[in-house]
């Protein structure tokens, strides 16, 4: 079984958290953190702020680690780093999900989570964003 290293920045803007829905592969559909697999020799943060350029053509700042999650899919393990962000600048271009949304505390419920998310979740909903 493949095992893979993600990192996904939790950006929070105006108390508000961004969800992007994956728009390819075979978790299409589901909403998710921004963010991919880490590459060889880089740290968490060179990897955060590479993803986000990547898909979203915007600069975040690092804030804070949230959680690592652990996650088993049919054909691969996950460990997932989550990291509080912020954005630079405010806009963001969706270079490769289909569909954003920005989240309220209260809102997150609202979208089709992946499963390897909900732990992320469940503790930003216990936090004061
Ligand atoms: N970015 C991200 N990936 C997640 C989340 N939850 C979750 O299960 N995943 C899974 C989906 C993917 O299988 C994997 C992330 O890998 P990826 O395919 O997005 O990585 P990448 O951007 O380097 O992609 P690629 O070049 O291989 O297409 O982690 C999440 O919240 N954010």
């Amino acid at each position: 079984m493949k095992n893979i290293e993600v990192v996904a920045a939790i950006i929070i803007n105006n108390k508000k958290i961004l969800s992007t829905q994956r728009g390819y592969g075979s978790l299409k559909g589901g909403w998710e953190f921004p963010g991919g697999k880490i590459e060889k020799n880089e740290t968490h943060i060179q990897a955060l702020k590479r993803e986000i350029k990547e898909e979203l053509n915007a600069c975040i700042e690092v804030d804070n680690f949230l959680i690592t999650i652990n996650h088993s899919y049919p054909d691969m393990n996950i460990t997932m780093h989550c990291y509080i962000c912020h954005l630079v600048d405010s806009n963001i271009e969706l270079l490769e999900h289909s569909d954003f949304r920005w989240l309220s505390k209260s809102d997150l419920d609202d979208v089709n989570w992946l499963p390897a998310d909900i732990d992320a979740v469940e503790k930003l909903k216990n936090m004061d964003i």
